[in-house]
């Protein structure tokens, strides 16, 4: 999803409202698509307080709180400006909600969702008095009782056009992005006020597609942008994809498992695991029954076993000078898709042969792996830049705003993920996801692209109902949550495709 301006956003409503779209209209189906939003990641909630500002932004929140109420919350809100400045629409959506605002800094748990609704796309400059005495207010909050703070459109306080974060901007933990996503939202400096994204469609605004974006800025992955291959009804194992894996070592087989799992929980049809005979025992217990295990092969014996995507380096560690060739050796021969993470990265830093890799390939590096690939000093959004204009493969830049590239690509940032995340394994269960989808026949930009999406939706569905919490989540909880985050990418039938497309 094209990221734009404000300008652009407002050029693209504005036609909308010629087309006959009113921006009531809008805003009704804005707030009830948002309500609906947030029962889906936060339905244990059910207490939401709104900070309203006095433009349409508001309106918006007003309108989330109606179908909250509805759905039995608890709804509060506090007013920033005097009833009579509140902009027209917005003053109509707040008769029809009726509930009196409070007078003073609410009572809250850690589950009650604070909406900023003090400005949206209609914010100038840095926050100003009393917006910036109410946004110190949620950010209080927030940081004392653990309530999530959830932005309607844009954090307050941070400049959406260019991601500049001004003095007491709101921290949001999650950031609802209406229409189309403003490319300040999507930067690393803005990331920490911005949190996850969900893009809210409207109806009056799919035809608009944009035709101009800024210089350099970034998609939004969302599920909306996504699609998930139908399978034929008659499809046997070996359609499903054939994904062979080389991965583990002694100390580090928990990585091998976790990669050969989530493959096979992202639907590939067959998932071999390659691995010395003397580790056979130790991983056993590890592996669901369905995984095959492949021993004491060599490296070149993945081109010889008619898999349709394979991954190397998962708990590899450090390889001995020989296996380390005998790796590069099958990295530069094949030209089935083919994941590239963890320690192969760093096999391929010392080798130098960047150029080498297919255009097949997907490396999945994080920050500490990129910079031995490509040292460089710029931000996260121009090394990938580079990287991807430099090199013919496609990039999975890792992080809390994933970002996916390719030569032919725009730069994508992913939406979904939560700090939660930040645990050892999610690494190689996004690296066995991407092989599986790549060995169902999607491309090499879209596995990697709807890899970083599941992973981080699963990992936001298993906060949502209460099974993890923050310092409980693993990898292994994301791999169990992954069907209720495929079920949210829109389906279609497969299109013929070569795997090498892009
Ligand atoms: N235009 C439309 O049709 C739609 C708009 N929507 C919502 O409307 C929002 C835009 O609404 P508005 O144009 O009313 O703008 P805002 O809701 O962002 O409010 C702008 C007002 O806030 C004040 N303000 C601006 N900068 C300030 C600052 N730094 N400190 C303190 N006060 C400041 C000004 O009085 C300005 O008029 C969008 O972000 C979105 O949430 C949605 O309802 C969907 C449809």
């Amino acid at each position: 999803m094209q990221s734009v301006s404000c300008q652009i956003m407002r050029e693209i409503e504005n036609s909308a409202f010629a087309l006959g779209h009113s921006p009531e209209s809008l805003m009704r189906q804005a707030g009830k698509r948002m309500a609906e939003t947030l029962l889906r990641y936060y339905p244990c909630s059910r207490h939401a307080i709104a900070y309203l500002g006095k433009g349409h932004n508001a309106g918006d929140a007003l309108v989330i709180l109606m179908h909250l109420a509805q759905a039995g919350w608890r709804v509060e809100l506090r007013l920033s400006t005097p009833l009579d400045q509140l902009a027209p629409l917005t003053g109509k959506m707040y008769d029809e909600l009726r509930v009196s605002p409070l007078d003073a800094p609410p009572a809250v748990t850690n589950s009650t969702l604070l909406l900023d609704a003090l400005l949206g796309i209609g914010a100038e400059g840095p926050l100003r008095p009393p917006l910036s005495d109410a946004a110190a207010e949620m950010n209080t909050l927030r940081q004392s009782f653990g309530c999530s703070t959830i932005a309607i459109d844009t954090p307050s306080g941070i400049n959406a056009d260019t991601g500049e974060c001004y003095a007491n901007s709101v921290l949001a933990d999650h950031t609802l992005s209406i229409g189309f996503p403003k490319s300040g939202i999507l930067t690393e400096n803005a990331l920490p006020q911005v949190g996850a994204i969900s893009h809210i469609t409207l109806d009056a605004l799919t035809d608009q597609a944009p035709t101009t974006s800024p210089d350099n800025a970034l998609s939004l992955i969302t599920h909306q942008s996504l699609t998930r291959i139908k399978r034929p009804f008659d499809t046997h194992k070996g359609q499903a994809g054939r994904v062979g894996i080389w991965a583990g070592s002694a100390g580090m087989l928990g990585a091998a498992a976790l990669c050969a799992s989530a493959a096979l929980k992202a639907g590939a049809g067959l998932v071999t695991l390659h691995l010395p005979s003397s580790l056979y025992p130790s991983i056993t217990p590890l592996l669901p029954p369905e995984i095959m295990v492949a021993l004491d092969t060599s490296p070149d014996s993945l081109l010889n076993k008619n898999y349709d995507a394979i991954v190397i380096g998962p708990g590899i560690g450090k390889p001995e000078p020989e296996l380390e060739d005998a790796l590069m050796d099958l990295i530069s021969q094949t030209q089935i898709p083919m994941v590239i993470d963890a320690d192969m990265l760093n096999v391929i830093a010392r080798s130098q042969l960047l150029y080498n890799i297919s255009k097949t390939a997907i490396l999945t590096p994080h920050p500490g792996e990129m910079q031995r690939l490509m040292p460089t000093t710029t931000s996260r959004e121009a090394t990938a830049k580079l990287f991807s204009e430099r090199y013919p493969c496609t990039l999975l830049y890792k992080g809390a705003r994933t970002l996916v590239a390719n030569a032919d690509s725009p730069i994508f940032a992913n939406s979904t993920g939560s700090p939660a995340m930040a645990t050892a394994g999610q690494g190689d269960v996004l690296a066995g996801l991407i092989s599986a989808l790549c060995a169902q026949n999607y491309p090499p930009l879209e596995a990697a692209k709807t890899a970083a999406w599941l992973a981080g939706e699963a990992a936001m569905l298993a906060l949502a109902d209460g099974s993890e919490s923050t310092e409980t989540l693993t990898a292994s909880s994301v791999i169990s949550y992954l069907h209720h985050a495929f079920e949210a990418i829109p389906a279609k039938p497969p299109q013929p495709q070569s795997s090498a497309n892009q």
